[in-house]
């Protein structure tokens, strides 16, 4: 074994028992790696294989008469001492497993080695968390959460020595109450097992929080918000599950699990939603008025219907085709990289988003959390539409793997404003069947996309009420188009859909916040198998 000046160990190489042979197992702190060779030449189907000390799970003594895991038969195991090491391995499409290895030593003064080093190893990852606070919503999706929870990510946070307090929640609200009471300070991180709505939840409980302990008034749209430390982890068991899907490529509870244990880190935007000095929410994923707010409107009747109700009521939607008249009013960003119709997606690592980062930084370090007087212009259009949509991320999900705008990101302080005008039902069937395909769907001459850090909007009906309010003979006839009965021009509002929540008011005002809190996510990864991100060649240079 080399050492470092300090008595640090830099590689601990040795021959160990790997099924029926040794094996030439390497541990380089340096490169952060975790080797395994046979020492043969190379045969079909004989590989390398490798791990970032990174993504090492757990180190574990293996008891002499060890389990099996593949066939579950009880084997005596030939040699004493072993160690079992638990690891991330990266399959197709981001999806993540727990995969383990077991080496055998010679003797127990090497096994003792090598357990040392690798927690010690572990240890020195300071990014994982050691306490998290559980909240499981038992309703949410197809009602799998709490099966979800104990028996995939409760035996994988314990082998990781993670401890969770866990509380199932008994109605809606409950866990962002909850965490207005509880002692946060214990916590390295707060997991939601549930859909987008209780990610939401959740969110709004820590920001809200944050907010109340920092003195800060969510009810001022201008206010700068304080950032949100602690990270939040997502297991998917909702029935969009967009956020986890836009933030980790997968809905995948186990993947999900994986990358809380490694403690990955991905900061987020968020908007705030207002109306009148009044906050309303919080969102991070779509803010859609009309074709979304209907579909979500619809499908809060049909919860019953599971993640089906989506279905339904969007085919019901689509069939009424109503649009809506409305002013809407944008800052355009002007500071960030990037453009809403770049061929490039955000990815582990993005370059715009590290821009927009450094920015923030730049930012506060000038002005501290001071409010800094806005002078940016504003655009105005105005209207009919058929959706309006802002979104703060891709919005991908298993039913749109690219997301209804593909190039936004994560963490940029941007959002992607999506109008959809007035068009005839097949041009906006056409539009919809782009969500679901590789063709760009901003390639239509009724949809235009703009990238904003700022919007407002108010519908036509708010507008005539608020300029005639005397206007009896406009309030008696109501719901009706008087000019076209029998068109699809709604004269009552649409709803507004906060990442699958309803809102009250259409009229609002939304402000993106850069990067207001984060996730245990990484981001979506170019190269998501290990055969893609470790060329051959690096490992060879290890061995
Ligand atoms: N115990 C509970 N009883 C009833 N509602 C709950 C409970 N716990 C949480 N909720 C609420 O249920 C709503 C929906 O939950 P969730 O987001 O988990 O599932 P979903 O709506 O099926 O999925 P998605 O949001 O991904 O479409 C959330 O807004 C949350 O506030
Ligand atoms: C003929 C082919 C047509 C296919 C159209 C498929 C379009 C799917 C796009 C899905 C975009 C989801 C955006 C994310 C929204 C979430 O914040 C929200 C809460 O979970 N989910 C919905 O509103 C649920 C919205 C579901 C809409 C159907
Ligand atoms: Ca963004």
């Amino acid at each position: 074994m080399e050492q470092l000046p300090g008595g640090r160990r830099l590689r601990l190489a040795s021959s160990l028992g790997l099924g029926q042979r040794c094996w030439e197992v390497t541990l380089d702190e340096e490169r952060g790696l975790l080797a395994w060779r046979d020492p043969r030449p190379p045969r079909r189907g004989a590989d390398n294989c490798f791990v970032p000390t990174s993504e090492i799970i757990a180190v574990e003594e293996t008891e002499q008469n060890k389990k099996q895991r593949s066939t579950g038969k009880w084997q005596k195991m030939a040699k004493p001492h072993a160690f079992t090491v638990y690891y991330v391995k990266k399959a197709r499409n981001h999806r993540w497993r727990c995969r383990d290895v077991t080496f055998w030593c010679a003797d127990e003064y090497l096994c003792n080695q090598w357990i040392q080093a690798l927690k010690e190893l572990l240890e020195m990852q300071k990014c994982r968390p050691k306490q998290l606070l559980v909240y499981i919503n038992p309703y949410g999706g197809k009602r799998q959460g709490k099966r979800i929870y104990e028996q995939k990510v409760a035996p994988l946070f314990s082998l990781a020595s993670i401890s969770a307090d866990v509380v199932v929640t008994e109605h809606a609200n409950h866990a962002k109450d909850n965490l207005f009471e509880v002692n946060i300070s214990k916590y390295d991180g707060v997991v939601c097992v549930g859909g987008d709505g209780m990610f939401s939840e959740v969110m709004h409980g820590l920001i809200g929080r944050m907010q109340k302990d920092s003195g800060i008034d969510q009810n001022n749209p201008k206010a700068p918000l304080a950032q949100c430390n602690i990270r939040i982890g997502i297991i998917p068991a909702g029935s969009t599950d967009c956020v986890c899907y836009s933030t980790v490529g997968i809905s995948d509870p186990v993947t999900s699990a994986l990358h809380i244990i490694i403690g990955d880190c991905q900061p987020l935007d968020v908007s705030s939603v207002h109306h009148n000095n009044t906050f309303l929410k919080y969102a991070v994923s779509l803010l859609g008025y009309g074709f979304y707010g209907d579909v979500l409107k619809d499908s809060e009747k049909k919860r019953w219907m599971g993640p089906m109700r989506y279905d339904y009521s969007g085919f019901k939607t689509f069939l009424s085709h109503h649009y809506y008249e409305g002013t809407i009013s944008f800052q355009p960003a002007k500071h960030t990289l990037g453009s809403p119709r770049d061929k490039d997606s955000c990815r582990t690592g993005c370059c715009v988003c590290k821009e927009s980062e450094q920015q923030l930084a730049e930012q506060r370090k000038k002005c501290g959390f001071k409010h800094e007087e806005d002078e940016d212009e504003w655009k105005v259009i105005k209207g009919k539409f058929l959706a309006i949509n802002v979104v703060n991320m891709s919005c991908a999900c298993p039913r749109s793997p690219k997301g209804l705008s593909p190039a936004a990101h994560l963490a940029d302080g941007t959002a992607d404003l999506i109008l959809v005008r007035k068009c005839s039902r097949f041009d906006f069937l056409r539009y919809l069947v782009r969500h679901t395909n590789r063709d760009d769907q901003f390639d239509f001459s009724f949809v235009d996309v703009y990238r904003v850090k700022s919007f407002q909007f108010t519908s036509k009906l708010s507008e005539d009420n608020e300029s005639s309010v005397t206007d009896i003979g406009k309030k008696r006839f109501g719901q009706f188009c008087r000019d076209h009965p029998a068109c699809c021009c709604n004269i009552a509002n649409s709803t507004w859909n906060c990442d699958g929540e309803t809102l009250d008011s259409s009229a609002i005002e939304v402000r993106v916040h850069c990067q207001l809190m984060k996730l245990f996510a990484r981001g979506i990864e170019e190269n998501c198998t290990d055969e893609a991100a470790y060329s051959h060649s690096s490992i060879e240079q290890l061995l």
